[in-house]
């Protein structure tokens, strides 16, 4: 196995590293040649998509030639319930943006067959020529979509019950159930390391452990991001709070100081 060392950034705080993912998805964009983003949603990617719905509404950037591929949906819940991953996207972005109808895809986590809903997404992304730039956010658990530790590396979509401490940490997402959903259904993490390029945001001191831990720590199913040094083209964008764990941030700052 071929290990890479991610291309690591650490900027001050979360709003520095909205600006940064934005300036880098931008980029990408700009020139209006066909491209396929994979999406990621949660607390992390908010001041993104802000910056990025801005930018399309001031003309700094078109989705026109955009197709979109979610990474996950949760189970059971319907599209217009709060903590609905399809209901997030449409607040945050794509109701925002000038995407042609049709080419943001969501996993129905409503669909009777999940292992069928499953075929049907990894057919498109297929069907789409593969995912150019996959952006990711990271669980305080170091899951990548809602690949919990233990997900195989060769995993491909399909359903998955989450963990406890997942399920707690959604828990302020769902406060109109009696409790947070115990499944999702998710790219795998074959899928995402599928993609040619992927952008992980980690923000705030909950995300310190997992950084460190997929940075820095045994690349190992028990630690689900630590899969990314598999691939050859990871930019992580932190702030000093995710970063704090991180031996190479620490040793930066012991220079500077
Ligand atoms: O940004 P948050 O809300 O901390 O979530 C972390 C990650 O976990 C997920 O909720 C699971 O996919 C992602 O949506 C997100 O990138």
């Amino acid at each position: 196995m071929t290990l890479h060392s991610p291309h690591l950034e650490v900027l001050a705080d979360h709003a520095s590293v909205a600006e940064r993912a934005a300036a880098l998805v931008i980029a990408r964009l700009r020139g209006g040649a066909p491209v396929t983003l994979g999406l990621a949603t949660g607390a992390t990617m908010t001041p993104l998509y802000a910056r990025l719905s801005e930018a399309c509404c001031t003309g700094a950037v078109s989705f026109r030639a955009v197709t979109s591929f979610n990474l996950d949906e949760h189970v059971g819940v319907p599209p217009h319930e709060p903590g609905s991953f399809e209901r997030y996207m449409h607040e945050h972005l794509l109701d925002h943006i000038d995407m042609a109808p049709g080419h943001a895809h969501l996993l129905d986590g409503m669909a009777g067959d999940l292992e069928a809903e499953a075929a049907r997404y990894e057919g498109l992304i297929a069907a789409a020529g593969g995912i150019d730039l996959q952006l990711l956010g990271i669980g305080a658990n170091g899951h990548i979509g809602y690949n919990e530790p233990g997900s195989d590396f060769a995993s491909r979509t399909r359903q998955i019950t989450l963990d406890p401490a997942t399920r707690r940490a959604n828990a302020a997402s769902f406060l109109k159930r009696s409790s947070p959903p115990d499944r999702a259904i998710t790219m795998g993490i074959e899928t995402i390391l599928a993609a040619r390029a992927i952008i992980v945001i980690a923000t705030g001191r909950a995300k310190a452990k997992a950084i460190a831990a997929a940075l820095e720590g045994p690349v190992t199913t028990d630690c689900p991001a630590s899969a990314l040094r598999m691939h050859g083209d990871v930019t992580i964008l932190c702030d000093e709070e995710a970063a704090s764990l991180l031996a190479a941030f620490q040793n930066k700052v012991r220079k500077t100081g």
